[in-house]
Parts: structure tokens; sequence; C-alpha cells
């Protein structure tokens, strides 16, 4: 529990809201049910239950983001209503809601709540009766919104960023290992839920180690985005390339039966070899280990699979596809021809 709220800053924000609801606004409520403030009092403790709600829901789920934008969206009208009902002794909360709305949505959501929520107290509910009082609370309302939003977006932006360093890897684009050993179990898990058949792919480059010797690392870097790049472009928008080391490349591919994964990795093979040039216009070429993803298999034995083909690939010319499955098949015909031999040549004894 404590790893989720250090880890996850939105869960920790609607969590100290949930905590601040309760012991921030039922005191209100008591309060003004006790005042004879049946309206208001009903309103507060509404507000309470959803929020707790909510933080329940983000705790239960995971899912802190959709979480986030409901009580952005509830706190908002929350607010508004009350100081529409109760006039201007509700005004503060506005504040504290102008400016949390930023830490629970994105920071256009959170505009759009804030000046709607102004524009609310002040069009419907009209709890001020002097003008100067009205343009004092819209131009510092509308202050404070501006200055949340900076603090919003470069939050939002500075996420996005680091989210990014956190699962891709900063050469090539493709996803880092990390990333695909999670969509690795989640392809499993799908598998197992609706039978959608999932193949993997590695890809490794051939004798990349004479480009870096020969042309220099940063050639090398030139060559790995180039693949990349290719990969992308030729292949569907559901499937998900990572780079598993140095000049080695995973393709997780959902959707693909067993018995198409070697055509969709020839088409790549021949893709690279005919339209990746390395330096002065020397060919680029690749060998590739194949596996579709086996009823009740783990996420290790598949990549062993895969990588088992790529290394038949690799000793055995490169430049190649090797299909697991039908490497397997080849050598169980092996291994069966082999125990026939055995027993031909232990049941005719040699003279
Ligand atoms: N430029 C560059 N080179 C890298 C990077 N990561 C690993 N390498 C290089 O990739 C090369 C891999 O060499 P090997 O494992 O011998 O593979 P290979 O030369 O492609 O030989 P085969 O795979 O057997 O065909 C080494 O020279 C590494 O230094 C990288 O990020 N950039």
């Amino acid at each position: 529990m404590f790893y989720r709220f250090r880890n996850d800053f939105q869960l920790s924000i609607i969590t100290l809201l949930g905590v601040s609801a309760v012991t921030g606004i039922v005191p209100f409520a008591v309060f003004r049910f006790w005042n004879g403030e049946v309206l208001a009092g009903l309103l507060d403790t509404a507000i309470v239950t959803l929020i707790i709600a909510g933080m329940t829901y983000a705790w239960v789920t995971g899912d802190s983001r959709r979480a986030g934008v409901f009580m952005c969206v509830l706190i908002s009208a929350g607010a508004a209503a009350v100081a529409i009902v109760i006039g201007t002794k509700a005004i503060f909360w506005i504040y504290v809601v102008l400016v949390t709305s930023f830490f629970l949505a994105p920071p256009a959501l959170a505009t759009v709540c804030n000046l709607l929520m102004l524009g609310a107290v002040v069009l419907v509910g009209d709890p001020f009766d002097q003008n100067q009082s009205l343009y004092s609370f819209l131009a510092t309302g509308i202050m404070v919104s501006c200055c949340a939003y900076v603090f919003g977006r470069r939050n939002e932006d500075q996420r996005i960023r680091l989210e990014r360093l956190a699962t891709h890897d900063p050469l090539t684009g493709a996803k880092n290992r990390r990333v695909m050993e999670e969509e690795m179990q989640a392809a499993i898990s799908t598998f197992e839920r609706n039978d959608t058949p999932h193949a993997l792919v590695i890809l490794d480059l051939d004798h990349f180690k004479t480009i870096n010797d020969n042309h220099g690392h940063g050639v090398g870097d030139v060559v790995l985005r180039d693949v990349a790049d290719l990969v992308n472009r030729h292949t569907r928008l559901s499937d998900t390339l990572f780079r598993f080391g140095g000049e080695e490349f995973v393709l997780l591919m959902p959707g693909v039966r067993p018995e198409a994964t070697a055509s969709v990795a020839e088409n790549l093979r021949y893709k690279i070899m005919t339209e990746l040039r390395g330096p002065r216009g020397s060919r680029i070429t690749a060998s590739f280990g194949v596996a579709s993803l086996r009823v009740g298999e783990s996420d290790d034995l598949w990549l062993e699979r895969a990588d088992s083909a790529l290394y038949e690939a690799k000793t055995t010319g490169r430049n190649k596809v090797v299909v697991a499955e039908r490497m397997e098949d080849d050598m169980d015909d092996m291994n069966a021809q082999a125990i026939v031999d055995d027993r031909l040549t232990t049941a005719v004894p040699s003279c």
C-alpha cells in the first residue's frame, strides 16, 4: 500500500483529498444540518460520499487517472453548487478547488472545469452585492487558474517525459525490455482469455560488430535507428517493437496465426535486405527467430523458443527466418528416425 502511495502521485492526491474531505467537510455538513441549512448539509454529505467513492475506486481498480477526472468534475460542480446555495460564505472553497483540479485532471480539463465553476457561481449564484467584489472574485479566480495551469502543464510534460524515459530506448524509440516483459504477460492473459494468437519475432542484425569496428559507433547507431524505423513502417499499429539488447529487437504481434508468422518475418527480412543501406551503400541483413504462443506457456519459455530459433538462423547461414515450431517438428522427426535406426541396429546384430 505504501509503495502504491509513493509511486502513484495522482493516487496520493486523491487519497489526500478523500481524507481532507472527511475531516474538513464533515464538520461543516453537521454544522449546517444543526443550523437548519438542510440543502447545504445534504450537498456537503453528497460531496463527501462521492469523494470517498472516487477514492475507493482508485484504490480498488488502480485506475487513478479516471478517478482523478471524476474527482475534478465532482469537486468543481460541488463547490459551485455550495457557493450558489449558501453564497459568499462558501467562496473560499472555490480557491481550494481552482488549484486542486490541476492535481487531479489533465490541465485542459481542469481549466474547463474551473471556468465553468467560476461562470456558474457568478451567473447562477450571483453571490456579490457589489460589482467591485464580483470583479475581484473573477480576477483572483482567473489569476489562480492561470498560475495553476502553468504549473499543471509543466507537471504533465515532465510526467510524460519521465514515463517515456522509463519505458523506451532513447536511441531507437522502441520500447525497452521491462515493458516487453509486461506486454508479454498481458499477451499471455489475452491468449488464455479469448484465444487470440500471438507471435514473437526476435531479429538480430548480422555482423553488426563489423559496422561498428569499421565505421564507428555513431554509424552503428544510425543503422539501429533505421532498422527500428523500417520495422515500425512495415508492421501493424497493434504490433510492438522492443529493443532487447545491443543489435537485437523483439517484435510482439497479436492476432497473427502460427501459419502466417513465417511470411510476416520473411517480409521484414526482405525489406531490411533490400531497403536498408549501411555505410557506403553496404547491405544490411538480419536473422530471425519466430515462435507462436502455446497453451500454458510462460513468457520465459516463449522467448526461449524464439531465441533458439534465432540461434539456429545464425548458425545455419544468417539472413534467414527460422520458425521455432518447424524446427521443433524437424527435431522430433530426427529423434524418431534415430530411435527407429537404433532399434534396427539392435534388432539386426552385425556379423
Ligand atoms: N553502435 C552501437 N553498437 C552497439 C550498441 N549496442 C551494442 N552494440 C554493438 O553490437 C555489436 C554486437 O556484436 P556481436 O554480438 O558480435 O554480433 P554481430 O557482430 O552482429 O554478429 P552476429 O550477430 O553473430 O551476426 C557489438 O559490437 C556491440 O558493441 C549500440 O547501442 N550502438
